[in-house]
């Protein structure tokens, strides 16, 4: 298409000077009103194209997001019974999928049908250019054999023309194709823009990316062991601006463990959503001092993540390599870390650290496993900080123990959002969320009560 478009102004011109030449100007002239009533017809029959194609785009998007949907809640749906109404929900979305396809085909047949049309009329054209001086006595003087050569001529020229233009009117239905993917990724690139244009400014996070030897300078007036600043922080929920919490300043520093409490929608995960980065705050302002990362802080979402590929994998994620140094010790690591995390039958099970499995990690473990799988990826990374969000929800009061045992006896500060008050002692500080902006901030040994104003 490209190079069709750079030779085409190269050919059209030398060509309409020699039609100019055999045929004088009734040749060029008619030949260009000819392309440009083509263009005009052309371009009402694009524009629907394009917008159906665009429609087509996002309907496959859907239909594809709906097949992994199936795929991923195969189990669940099956608990259900749901096949029949998954199979109605799928179907409506492959019919319309379906319609659209139809209505798109549609759509470029009219498309078709005009462009071999100006390929049709454009020979006949060619002809008429042609015989127009002829029959108009133009030659009556020529011979027979001088017409004849004549006419050979013009012709040449007059048809080679045309058939510049029509080949870029043949172009029609790549320009709908690219100009209908075009405006799709031009939606994705505005919408991606304007989420880095609409910078969070009441967060700031230390050194991005995973710096291991972190440190603040000397005159920062924070001290280095502390991960987290709110100063008078609001948050709400973006899509309904519902407020949950009003004013709250905390500092989360090492040694000095925090339990997230409240009740369910109150925000205790959207303040974690707020610690991270993700959200933003309505007012106030949240600083994160110390990096993310091993030795820094690592968050355990409330749904465990895994990624395809080996044990090993699972257990560094999101580490690319292995840290420090790949071998033996490194595995050792890893084996211990997973026996105190309960796992230690996972290594037989996956064959060995390095076993490139087939499977889905979510179809073959438990939720308890998953999060004891989360659990020896933290002790393996061992960041200073873990904010858990409600990491232990799928085990027994014993098992959670020993892990929060293990977290502390390594050294990491928690920030946990939790309901069991056997998870109490393993922290310092209690903030409990009331909803509607309400929270009250306690002393965990003691349970002191402080009022709303006062920071940890
Ligand atoms: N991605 C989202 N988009 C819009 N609203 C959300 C989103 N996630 C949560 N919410 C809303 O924000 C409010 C707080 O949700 P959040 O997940 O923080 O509650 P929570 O206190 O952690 O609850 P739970 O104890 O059930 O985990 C809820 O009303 C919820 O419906």
């Amino acid at each position: 298409m490209a190079s069709k478009l750079v030779i085409s102004p190269f050919t059209l011109a030398y060509y309409t000077y020699q039609c100019f030449h055999s045929t004088g100007w009734l040749g060029p002239v008619s030949i260009f009103g000819y392309f440009v009533i083509g263009t005009i017809v052309n371009k009402v029959l694009m524009s629907p194209i394009v917008s159906k194609l665009v429609q087509q785009e996002k309907l496959e998007g859907d239909f594809r997001f709906k097949h992994m949907q199936i795929r991923v809640n195969a189990e669940p749906a099956a608990f259900y019974r749901a096949g029949r109404v998954e199979h109605m929900r799928t179907n409506r979305r492959l019919q319309s999928l379906l319609q659209t396809q139809r209505e798109l085909i549609g759509k470029e047949l009219w498309l078709y049908i005009g462009i071999n049309t100006f390929d049709y009329l454009g020979s006949i054209l060619s002809y008429v250019v042609i015989a127009i001086p002829i029959f108009s006595g133009v030659y009556g003087d020529l011979s027979p054999t001088e017409l004849s050569a004549l006419v050979s001529k013009n012709a040449f020229v007059s048809i080679y023309l045309i058939s510049c233009f029509s080949q870029l009117i043949d172009l029609s239905s790549t320009v709908t194709d690219v100009a209908g993917y075009t405006h799709r990724i031009g939606e994705l690139q505005e919408t991606l823009l304007s989420l880095g244009r609409r910078k969070n400014e009441n967060y700031s996070e230390a050194k991005a990316g995973w710096d291991l030897d972190s440190s603040f300078s000397e005159e920062d007036a924070v001290p280095k062991d502390t991960a987290f600043l709110l100063e008078r922080v609001t948050l709400s929920v973006p899509s309904s601006g519902k407020l949950l919490i009003k004013d709250l300043s905390l500092r989360i520093s090492q040694g000095d463990s925090v339990m997230i409490v409240g009740n369910t929608g109150t925000g205790k995960t959207s303040l974690l959503r707020v610690l991270g980065g993700l959200w933003e705050s309505t007012r106030g302002s949240i600083q994160m001092l110390t990096c993310f990362g091993p030795h820094g802080v690592l968050f355990l979402p409330q749904r465990p993540f895994f990624t395809d590929g080996s044990l090993r994998e699972q257990v560094i994620y999101p580490l690319k390599e292995i840290y420090p140094v790949s071998g033996p010790a490194d595995d050792e690591r890893i084996v211990r870390f997973l026996e105190l995390a309960g796992l230690a039958d996972l290594l037989a099970r996956a064959g060995g650290l390095d076993e490139q499995v087939d499977w889905n990690w979510y179809d073959i473990l438990s939720p308890g496993e998953m999060q004891r799988l989360s659990f020896a990826r933290l002790f393996y990374l061992q960041p200073r900080y873990a904010v858990l969000d409600e990491a232990t929800s799928a085990l027994t009061e014993e098992v959670e123990h020993e892990l929060y045992r293990v977290c502390l006896q390594l050294g990491m500060t928690l920030v946990s959002v939790g309901h069991r008050p056997s998870l109490e002692k393993f922290h310092s500080w209690i903030l409990k969320l009331h909803g509607e902006g309400r929270w009250e901030l306690m002393r965990c040994e003691r349970m002191k009560r402080l009022p709303s104003e006062e920071g940890c």
